[in-house]
């Protein structure tokens, strides 16, 4: 009587009429009340941890008629393993791509549907936009996140609707004067004379180290006019800061189990410690945004042109002009995402274009070619030459090469924050209902052979202008509709300035005992970048 009482009040919380039977015949032919109370008690705590595990391994009820990737193959593979998200894609996306066009997994701390399909990705990103399908509002459940304390509160890449539109507005017009060419090329001829007093004519090197140095100095420049002296100094004081507070804010562990940083924080010392860096990095911004206010309040700086004042005081000017409005906490907000989306996601890419290019030396060659002679046309080769605007829009094989190499690696492999539908929604016949989230994936994509003639292989010609893949809707690395990078004018200029000064300078090739040898092996982390990347370099002039 009592264990069928028990059995009733579990089953009301647990899905057990399966095991109920088995479990009921087998007590009522014990003899032992002790024995059968015991085994009964065991047989429902394992029950009920079992069907704990089960509920949590499927997607929640309103995706069930959904294909799905359970969530112990991602926690085991991701968590425990720490495999790089290109094997994790390989052993368990993979499959399921290849028959669904989309479908749903774990992902981004929540069950996410993941469309794979460049239809649906429009669909979603196009159509629905930023009111159909604003990004998922973390603003206010993981508030006393390390994750939230640097890029939570109010800014253009986590906000949605009429706060995000207030960004953009003042954002938009500022990415699209600054440019500053000529300070890029700069940046890249005084990193060769460090390299050329430090180095032989021939050598090994760090290359991610170096680009990503590289990459912050033009971020720091872009952003607020500031030099973090990177290239110049590894260990240069804003530098270690800055590395500081990021490293930890993107740790998997705890972007799983925020608890660790919510209610755990108290026990966790080395965790605490990685706030109070995070404080460091933002209480930098604060000064710079506080001077700089100053300055434009005092007067517009008409001497220099638009194309070569940074983001900070193109939007503060806007601001005087009546333009539109930010906090000043928005505005900390904005620059801080400028740095995380504009720094690492540039390096991974540029340093992934070097290992292709050294692993391709026919395609490097030609893409040397292509820059002594845009920018050497009276071909006295032996100098830096600095490119300017007009050099860089004809530089079309070496746009070619970014752009192959953004599709067979693109630093953000799916997109940051997920969609969270605002309707219900057909995707692919599947009905999705309101508040289910969204996401696109940009690497499954990438490298599905229904959009591309061999996907594995790297082939800047596919992009060539006349080829129907200049414009295949399957290229995503920067994400499309109203939400698409800001950045992208920018990444892609910084990255052909770098490519075209450097392949001019120096032939690069992959050393013997390489261990990307076959192929490029990622770190694991939430950007696709390249694990301690080594190249020879020999100086051509
Ligand atoms: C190769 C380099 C880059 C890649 C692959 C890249 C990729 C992306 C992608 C995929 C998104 C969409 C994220 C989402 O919707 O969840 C995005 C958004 C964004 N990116 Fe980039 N990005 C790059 C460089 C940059 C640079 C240089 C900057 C600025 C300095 C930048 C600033 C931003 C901002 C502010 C957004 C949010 C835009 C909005 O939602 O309105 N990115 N980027």
């Amino acid at each position: 009587m009592v264990s069928s009482q028990l059995i009733e009040f579990v089953g009301d919380y647990v899905d057990i009429n399966y095991w109920k039977d088995i479990v009921l015949s087998l007590t009522e032919r014990m003899t032992d009340t002790k024995a059968k109370r015991w085994t009964l008690g065991a047989s429902v705590a394992l029950i009920c941890v079992g069907d704990l595990l089960y509920t949590i391994s499927r997607p929640p009820k309103h995706m069930r008629h959904l294909p799905y990737v359970g969530f112990f193959p991602v926690f085991y593979h991701t968590i425990v393993k720490r495999r790089t998200n290109r094997d994790v894609y390989k052993i368990l996306y993979e499959p399921m791509v290849r028959k669904h066009k989309l479908h749903a997994r774990f992902d981004r701390a929540a069950w996410t549907v993941m469309v794979t399909d460049p239809a649906l990705a429009t669909q979603v990103l196009v159509k629905s936009g930023d009111r159909g399908a604003p990004k998922q509002d973390f603003s206010q459940e993981n508030r006393n996140t390390l994750l939230f304390k640097m890029f939570g509160g109010s800014n253009i890449l986590f906000d949605s609707g009429d706060n995000w539109r207030r960004h953009r507005r003042l954002a938009n017009p500022a990415f699209h004067k600054s440019l500053p060419v000529a300070k890029f090329g700069q940046t890249v001829s005084d990193m060769f004379s460090l390299l050329d007093n430090d180095h032989d004519r021939s050598f090994s090197l760090n290359v991610e180290n170096l680009i990503e140095r590289w990459t912050l100095d033009i971020i720091g420049h872009v952003g607020f006019g500031f030099n973090f002296h990177a290239v110049a100094d590894e260990r240069s004081k804003y530098k270690v800061i800055y590395d500081k507070a990021l490293d930890d804010a993107f740790n998997p562990l705890y972007l799983v189990f925020q608890i660790l940083d919510t209610k755990l924080l108290a026990l966790n010392p080395p965790r605490q410690r990685s706030f109070k860096n995070a404080q460091d990095f933002i209480d930098l911004i604060v000064q710079f945004v506080d001077e700089r206010r100053q300055q434009v309040q005092k007067s517009i700086d008409g001497s220099i042109a638009d194309t070569e004042k940074d983001l900070l005081t193109l939007m503060l000017e806007a601001e005087m002009r009546g333009e539109g409005s930010l906090t000043k906490e928005e505005l900390v907000s904005d620059i801080i995402i400028f740095f995380v989306a504009g720094h690492d996601t540039s390096a991974a890419s540029l340093s992934a274009c070097l290992y292709f290019l050294a692993k391709h030396p026919e395609i490097q060659q030609k893409a040397r070619d292509e820059a002594n002679r845009i920018l050497c046309p009276d071909g006295n080769a032996s100098k830096d030459a600095l490119p300017t605007l007009a050099d860089i829009k004809s530089m079309v094989y070496i746009t070619q090469v970014i752009k192959e190499t953004l599709r067979i690696h693109p630093p953000v492999f799916n997109l940051v924050s997920n969609r969270c539908l605002k309707e219900d929604l057909v995707l692919d016949g599947y009905p999705l209902e309101k508040e289910t989230f969204v996401n696109v994936g940009i690497l499954e994509m990438h490298h599905h052979p229904d959009f591309w003639d061999m996907p594995e292989e790297f082939n800047p010609d596919r992009f060539a202008p006349d080829r129907p893949d200049a414009h295949n809707p399957a290229w995503m690395p920067f994400s499309d509709g109203t939400r698409q990078c800001i950045g992208l004018n920018l990444a892609m200029t910084e990255q052909v300035v770098l490519l075209s000064m450097l392949l001019r300078k120096y032939k690069v090739e992959l050393p013997d005992n390489s261990i990307h040898r076959d192929q490029l092996i990622h770190l694991n982390t939430q950007l696709m970048r390249p694990k301690e990347l080594d190249l020879n370099f020999t100086r051509l002039y």
